[in-house]
């Protein structure tokens, strides 16, 4: 084998002062406020949509459209009138049954099997030179001595069966059988034999061949991730027993295992969300277990002893040995973008119990995992605590018919504002909004607002954000709509999504939050009869797709996810030259990866985006660049060019201190009562720019300091997102504050109103498309600054 060296190798700034902190911020003074880019380009009505939609009886309320020709914006899909016409209908066709998704990533080593290409196969499709004497006449006219002819007749079966399992044949030149040409001699039905020795023919013409031959082996063997569970040796030496909740939402599965974790000598939380890890810390402390808290930004260390830590799926210290570890939401291990947490954490975290939270979906495939680590695993299995009924129809579009308690589900930020202004208008109803763009301190705001009868919030209007996380008092669920654009087409919300949305109707009890923490939740009297929770659309042409998804059984999870650890990638980026690019090794190793059956590899996408946009930026090393891959970077523009600042700091050894970082939106501060949505957008673009800077805050210390400033700058930030929503409110009778936006359309690809609360990679779209941070497996313990963290320290 052949072993390559390892591949180990601010601008001037006009100040201006923030009057509410009094800090020196950089920027341009009077900078004109931000324009959302193409809503008012795109806001132009076209009556010829909306007729169609009238006709077809799918308008129960005033909506704006636009022209079909702007199906993309700056290169990206946006979405149409006309795609969400067409959409729709095809979803009514199918009785409301979603489309099944279809991953375009053949896993590699299905070539193989297609072609029953084994090497006893190959070695009958053209038998070795000594061994047959028609192929011996073949090879003599090519005067090579017979040694070397049957060390290159191996090299190519090799090479073959290589090329077929890590679908690099390309790279191999053109000598090599492709599947594709395969395919067409397999329909003619013969000369298969022929094809091969003459591929060989001209293969042992070719020079190099022995390198060739040896790298594609070592890519091969380093793209090879069929066994994750030999990745854990700490935690293959603990006797661990797995304790599987499963469950519909709201029947009380996360109430018991935390049960557990309460009793326990010591132990880990781990959500998908901050909000989450945030809620448990506060918990335990309140009830008096020391916690710490443990997230991509933030750390609080109440107590260096502390029993429990709360954190992140990503964040799971798999170094500690404890008790009872509790995963929360283990559904998301089927999760193509960030399943690969759950996996780590749930094969490798050091626990004698380990306790998961999650739908029945997960059964069969957590069964599978347990079994090849050799772990016991018991199943426990919950009903809801309230009944939940599908209403027995929807509301005709006419928002009059809602009332207090109720929850508007809708998917952009664009209709959740014109939800919400509609709403008020029509009913004098007082809305308050959730959505992932919010910070999660918001969101738990917004979500006391709803609960709280008292405070003059009737209604809630939310994204997807809102199935998860949060204790909500909602009397009945409302889809605005079942279809949701995805960043490149409309398509049906799924089934176990529709299903997680509408489970948060007739909440059993409404639990601790950050305000209301109760000493013991087994003290306060359970109710006698909890309420019904009801869930219907708004509109009848929505109705069947709910009824469809809340009437069958979601589909199990068959997979779980993984990605590479950061010394696999390295060890990949050894076999290349050491000034390939990150993103090069990157995608070439999503290619060549291969695993079993129980595993998929998830999304490499937005890293290898985030690779290229570090492309000539001088002085970043490899695990550097890794790092800012992993970065909480998602969508948002001003975010990704302020991230590429940042890199360039760490680049070139500059202070990266948060108010020298060039084109950061720090005026947005100084606006004294913010108002508009266009304001409130750019807040939160600004307190998304805070979290990844405090997410590299704690990978490259010594650049990014001092991070109580920007702490101070993100609670200020966070109380003016809270002014902004507050007045962004309309009475009935009152002239709207603000232009009339589609309740469908999100026609700007940034708007979507995107989680900003997961720790995960920044691929896929929507509402859980915007993400928080990650860490990549194994990466948080090789922080490339001068200073590490103990407590995010991980195994490998
Ligand atoms: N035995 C109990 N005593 C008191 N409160 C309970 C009990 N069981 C559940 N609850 C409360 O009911 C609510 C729902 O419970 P829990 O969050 O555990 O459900 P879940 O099945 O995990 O739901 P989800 O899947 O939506 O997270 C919570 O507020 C929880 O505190």
């Amino acid at each position: 084998m052949l072993s390559s060296a390892l591949v180990t190798r601010p601008r001037g700034v006009q100040m201006n002062l923030c009057v509410f902190c009094s800090l020196r911020v950089p920027g341009v003074l009077g900078a004109s406020p931000l324009r959302i880019p193409g809503t008012t380009r795109f806001r132009g009505k076209s009556s010829r949509y909306k007729k169609v939609f009238e006709k077809k009886g799918l308008l129960s309320r005033g909506t704006d459209f636009r022209s079909s020709r702007d199906a993309t914006y700056n290169g990206r899909q946006v979405p149409t009138a006309e795609g969400l016409l067409q959409a729709r209908t095809a979803l009514q066709e199918r009785g409301g049954k979603p489309v099944e998704k279809k991953t375009d990533k053949l896993p590699a080593q299905d070539y193989r099997k297609i072609y029953a290409l084994t090497e006893q196969a190959l070695t009958k499709l053209i038998p070795p030179p000594a061994d047959s004497p028609k192929v011996q006449g073949w090879y003599t006219g090519n005067l090579m001595p017979p040694k070397e002819l049957r060390t290159r007749y191996l090299a190519f079966v090799d090479e073959v069966l290589a090329a077929f399992t890590v679908q690099d044949y390309t790279a191999t030149g053109n000598s090599l059988p492709t599947p594709d040409k395969i395919t067409t001699i397999y329909k003619e039905g013969k000369g298969l034999d022929n094809y091969f020795v003459n591929s060989f023919l001209q293969y042992i013409g070719q020079k190099d061949l022995g390198k060739k031959v040896i790298h594609m082996i070592n890519v091969e063997k380093a793209a090879d991730m069929r066994f994750p569970p030999e990745w854990y040796p700490m935690a293959r030496q603990v006797k661990r027993t797995w304790h599987l909740h499963v469950g519909p939402t709201n029947s009380g599965k996360t109430y018991n295992a935390l049960k557990r974790l309460e009793e326990a000598a010591d132990g880990i939380y781990a959500g998908p969300l901050r909000l989450l890890a945030h809620e448990i810390f506060e918990r335990m402390n309140a009830k008096g277990i020391p916690c710490n808290l443990v997230t991509g930004d933030d750390r609080r260390i109440v107590s260096e002893t502390a029993a429990v830590s709360s954190s992140t799926v990503e964040m799971v210290d798999l170094n500690r040995q404890v008790e009872v570890a509790v995963l929360d939401e283990i559904q998301m291990i089927g999760d193509e973008d960030r399943g690969w947490a759950w996996t780590q954490a749930l094969l490798g975290v050091r626990a004698k119990e380990v306790h998961m939270c999650g739908e029945e979906r997960t059964v069969d495939l957590i069964k599978k995992l347990a079994a090849s680590v050799g772990d016991e695993c018991i199943v426990h299995n919950y009903t809801r605590l309230g009944p939940l009924e599908v209403m027995k129809q929807s509301l005709g579009g006419d928002l009059t018919k809602i009332q207090k308690g109720d929850c508007v589900a809708t998917f952009s930020r664009k209709s959740i504002f014109a939800m919400k202004k509609e709403i008020e208008k029509v009913t004098g109803l007082r809305c308050a909004v959730i959505y992932g763009g919010l910070p999660p301190e918001t969101r738990s705001m917004q979500a006391r607002h709803f609960n709280d009868p008292e405070s003059g919030y009737d209604v809630l209007v939310a994204s997807d954000a809102v199935g998860m996380g949060l204790n909500l008092s909602i009397k009945r669920m409302i889809f605005e709509t079942t279809i949701k654009w995805n960043g490149s087409a409309y398509e049906a919300i799924s089934v176990p999504h529709i299903k997680q949305i509408a489970g948060r109707a007739g909440r059993y009890k409404v639990a601790v939050s950050k305000h209301n923490i109760q000493a013991d939740e087994t003290l306060t009297p359970l109710p006698a009869a909890p309420s019904i929770g009801f869930v219907t659309t708004l509109d009848e042409v929505d109705y069947q797709s709910l009824k469809y998804a809340m009437s069958v059984t979601s589909k199990p999870i068959l997979t779980a996810g993984i990605l590479p650890t950061s010394s696999q990638i390295q060890e990949f980026a050894s076999l290349y030259p050491p000034n390939r690019e990150l993103s090069f090794i990157l995608k070439t190793m999503d290619e060549a990866m291969r695993t079993t059956k129980l595993f998929h590899i998830c999304n490499l996408e937005q890293q290898v985006q985030t690779a290229k946009s570090l492309i000539g930026i001088p002085g970043l090393r490899i695990l550097e660049k890794l790092q800012f891959c992993m970065a909480p970077i998602g969508r948002d523009v001003k975010v990704q060019d302020a991230v590429t600042r940042m890199a360039e700091c760490v680049g070139s050894n500059t202070d990266g201190s948060f108010l020298k970082i060039p084109g950061v939106d720090l005026e947005v501060l100084d606006i004294d009562n913010p108002k508009t949505v266009a304001i409130l957008q750019r807040l939160e673009s600004l307190h998304k720019t805070i979290l990844v800077w405090l997410w590299l805050s704690w990978r490259f210390p010594a650049t990014f300091a001092p991070r109580e400033t920007v702490q101070e700058l993100k609670a200020i930030c966070e109380e003016k997102i809270d002014i902004a929503l507050s007045n962004v409110r309309f009475e009935r009778g009152k002239k709207p504050a603000f232009e009339r936006v589609t309740f469908h359309d999100t026609m700007d690809p940034e708007e979507n109103a995107e989680n900003t609360d997961i720790e995960e990679p920044p691929t896929g779209h929507g509402d859980e498309d915007e993400f928080e941070g990650t860490v990549l497996p194994h990466l948080s313990d090789k922080l490339v600054d001068s200073e590490r963290l103990n407590q995010v320290a991980v195994s490998n």
